[in-house]
């Protein structure tokens, strides 16, 4: 796991050889520990160089290894071992140095980095700092607010911003392991004192308190209910003002607090649910390792309004050569002028040249003749997109992949319009869609397994989380919203505000509650849908209101706000006001007080207290019952890939790892209670009555979420 070999007459070269990417298991710290020892000990050797396997130096410790019960030489005394060596010690840094990887790498005497390195300290992504030692090191060298800007958002850096940071020495375009060697001989029987971080003072900085309590200030706004990235200012604040040992026992005591919490398992559970989804099945039995993505070399993306500009830029930031086309001079026009904005502000942002190149623009639907793959994007229309592919089928040359970004419409439909429905699968993109990480890569009845591979791929490419899920009305994101919307509207109805619902919502974590969302995407949108489906009905001039609609509890509320044109920020009004149409900032508005209070005297209902409890337990609970009801119909195949959806698409707070891993740590148990509970309260609300594995799950002794598949083909196998 780590391996000495002697190069050069006196260098000791140390290699990480844990692969993928040399974390520091036990093995490899024990592999390290005898190694350095060994070297350390041979006259021969006079200086060592540390290196990793494969050209990745190390990507910290194992977080698999996180636990309770953790054996092996512990991190902190081995780098300490590194630190107080007397033959100076190099890091050969390349691929990436993150977390403990980094850490190990500041106690070498001189870090030279590959240019195309990262580095980081992303352990509070993870709901821990960067306990071996880092908060203290850190401050020592780079100064207290660089420190402090890393660590709290555990931001990976390239070698070029760690060079003029000071976090590393020398930065190399040719063999790291050489120059590394290289420089080590140079330095032989140098002086070591001045080299070792921990015998530094930390950079004076004269208002302490002011850039503490900023910091501080902006970290509670930004991680809003994270604990981790408030430890992590408290373990810095420690480095500015004490000893370097009392820093050292002031990390660990906040990091053995973080160790044990609720917030690092979920922000672990969400590490590996981000890989795991890669690992995609259908319900037929194909998977990501039997299926083959053909190669994407040419896309194009038809209908440029929000979503088709979005999906242009990523596709050409993400280097695949596009054809954009809109049927509209006038639109074809602006989406021109937005789509080379964007990606200069993007490239000046991340230091790359724009890809405006890539690109070509058409009012021609035939331009599409010639590419691998076509994103459609025009309005979510059925009979619109349904003529759309039946045009594709025609044009494209065969074997193009046919993806829709519908985020609703049955995909079977379109498919159905084409020659191939095979090659037919959703691209479910998310506003912005060169921003938002998340993908659903939705598979029909008759989607070919390459064709899913392929998305997922193109995807990946793209720099999204793609999950592959079933085409199921909403597919999975939409789909659990519909109850959690539902029941925030009835919870209006009962008594509640939009401000109550949505401070609930936001104190659990949300960027944003139910109602300033809407608001935000549009109320007329959902009102659309209602609209086709046969719910909403204009209230009209007879004021009869009726709730109840195809045998279910309905609230009108939404279209009522739609029919008097506040459809949200576009408009100026929706459940809030925002002073001007395209206004962002919420206020409450006294006229939705007034709706509220005749609309329930209208219907004699009487309203009564809510807590924030009530409102947590009734969205929340309605919306995981629903993932579960999609589990258990399989059109998501694993609770990470639900998990996944909500964390990167819907704005579910990371540190509660997902809808799913939540209920587990709520308890199964007091889940299905409280459906039950508010399920018998209201019998015409069918998606509060728990779901057949909820049940299951909580006969079966609430296993943990990595458990629940064996549960979920039980149930599938009987029906
Ligand atoms: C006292 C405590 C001291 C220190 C605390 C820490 O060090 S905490 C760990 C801090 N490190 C990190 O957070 C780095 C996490 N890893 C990454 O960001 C990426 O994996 C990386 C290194 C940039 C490589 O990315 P790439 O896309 O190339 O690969 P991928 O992410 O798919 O990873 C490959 C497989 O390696 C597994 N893995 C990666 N890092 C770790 C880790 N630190 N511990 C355990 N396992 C790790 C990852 O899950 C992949 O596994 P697979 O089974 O193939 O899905």
């Amino acid at each position: 796991m780590a391996q000495l070999s002697y190069v050069s007459g006196s260098v000791g070269l140390i290699t990480l050889q844990n692969p993928p990417v040399n974390v520091l298991s036990a093995a490899t710290r024990q592999g390290i520990m005898e190694s350095m020892k060994k070297a350390l000990n041979d006259p021969k050797v006079k200086s060592v160089v540390i290196c990793g396997q494969n050209g990745v130096f190390c990507a910290g410790a194992d977080i698999k290894e996180f636990g309770p019960n953790i054996s092996g030489p512990s991190i902190v005394p081995l780098i300490y071992d590194i630190e107080v060596a007397n033959k100076p010690v190099v890091a050969a840094i390349e691929g990436s140095a993150l977390g403990g990887g980094l850490e190990l790498a500041l106690t070498c005497h001189y870090r030279i980095a590959h240019s195309k390195t990262r580095l980081g300290l992303p352990e509070v992504t993870l709901g821990l700092l960067p306990g071996a030692g880092g908060t203290q090191l850190l401050p020592r060298l780079i100064g207290i607010p660089a420190s402090l800007e890393l660590i709290t958002t555990g931001r990976h850096i390239t070698a070029a911003e760690a060079l003029q940071l000071g976090l590393v020495d020398h930065v190399t375009q040719s063999d790291t392991v050489d120059s590394a060697v290289k420089f080590a001989l140079s330095v032989e029987g140098e002086p070591l004192d001045s080299r070792r971080i921990s015998k530094r003072p930390c950079p004076h900085l004269p208002d302490l308190d002011a850039v503490f309590e900023a910091v501080m200030q902006k970290v509670r706004q930004k991680f809003y209910g994270a604990i981790a990235p408030i430890a992590c200012v408290q373990a810095v604040r420690a480095a500015a003002t004490l000893p370097f040992s009392e820093g050292m026992k002031r990390e660990q005591q906040l990091m053995s607090t973080l160790f044990t919490s609720g917030q690092a398992r979920a922000l672990q559970y969400s590490f590996f649910a981000q890989r795991a989804v890669g690992r995609w099945s259908m319900p037929s039995g194909a998977s990501w390792n039997t299926s083959k993505a053909r190669p994407v070399h040419r896309a194009a993306v038809l209908g440029l309004g929000t979503m088709g500009r979005g999906i242009t830029v990523a596709l050409a930031q993400a280097g695949v050569s596009v054809v954009a086309v809109e049927i509209q001079e006038k639109q074809l026009n602006e989406a021109r002028e937005h789509v080379y904005a964007t990606l200069e502000r993007g490239a000046q942002q991340s230091g790359v040249s724009p890809s405006c190149a890539n690109i070509t623009y058409s009012h021609d639907i035939q331009a599409v003749a010639d590419v691998d793959l076509v994103i459609e994007a025009v309005l979510e229309d059925l009979s619109l997109k349904e003529k759309v592919f039946q045009q594709l089928s025609a044009i494209c040359k065969p074997g193009t992949l046919l993806c829709s970004n519908t985020s609703s419409l049955d995909l079977n439909c379109l498919a159905s319009q084409t020659k191939n429905p095979e090659l037919v699968v959703g691209m479910h993109f998310f506003a912005p869609a060169h921003v938002m990480k998340l993908l659903e890569v939705v598979y029909g009845s008759k989607s070919s397994p390459e064709a899913v591979a392929t998305a997922m791929q193109l995807g990946k490419k793209m720099g999204k989380i793609s999950v592959a899920v079933g085409n199921c009305r909403g597919f999975v994101g939409n789909r659990m919203l519909k109850p959690y919307i539902e029941q925030s509207y009835f919870l209006l109805e009962e008594g509640a505000t939009p401000e109550l619902v949505d401070k609930a919502l936001e104190e659990f974590g949300f960027p944003m509650g139910v109602f300033r969302m809407s608001d935000l995407s549009g109320l007329d949108v959902g009102w659309r849908v209602r609209k086709e489906d046969g719910l909403a009905e204009p209230v009209g001039t007879s004021g009869q209101i009726t709730r109840l609609r195809g045998g279910r509890r309905y609230s009108p509320l939404g279209d009522i706000l739609c029919e008097h044109g506040r459809f949200g920020q576009k408009t100026g009004l929706g459940w809030y006001q925002y002073g001007r149409p395209g206004g962002r900032v919420a206020k409450s508005d006294p006229w939705v007080f007034n709706l509220l209070e005749e609309y329930r005297a209208r219907l004699g209902l009487t309203a009564r207290p809510i807590d924030q409890q009530e409102v947590l337990e009734r969205c929340l609970y309605s919306l995981i019952n629903e993932g579960l009801c999609i589990l258990e119909e399989g059109f998501a195949s694993s609770p990470e890939d639900i998990d996944v959806i909500y964390v990167f698409g819907y704005g579910w707070p990371k540190h509660r790892g997902g809808p799913m891993f939540y209920a587990s740590m709520v308890g199964l148990a007091t889940v299905l209670e409280r459906l039950d509970h508010y399920y018998r309260s209201n019998p015409d609300v069918p998606s509060l009555k728990p779901c057949k594995l909820l049940r299951q799950l909580v006969a079966s002794g609430s296993p943990p979420v990595h458990k629940w598949k064996e549960i979920t083909k039980k149930i599938q196998n009987r029906l």
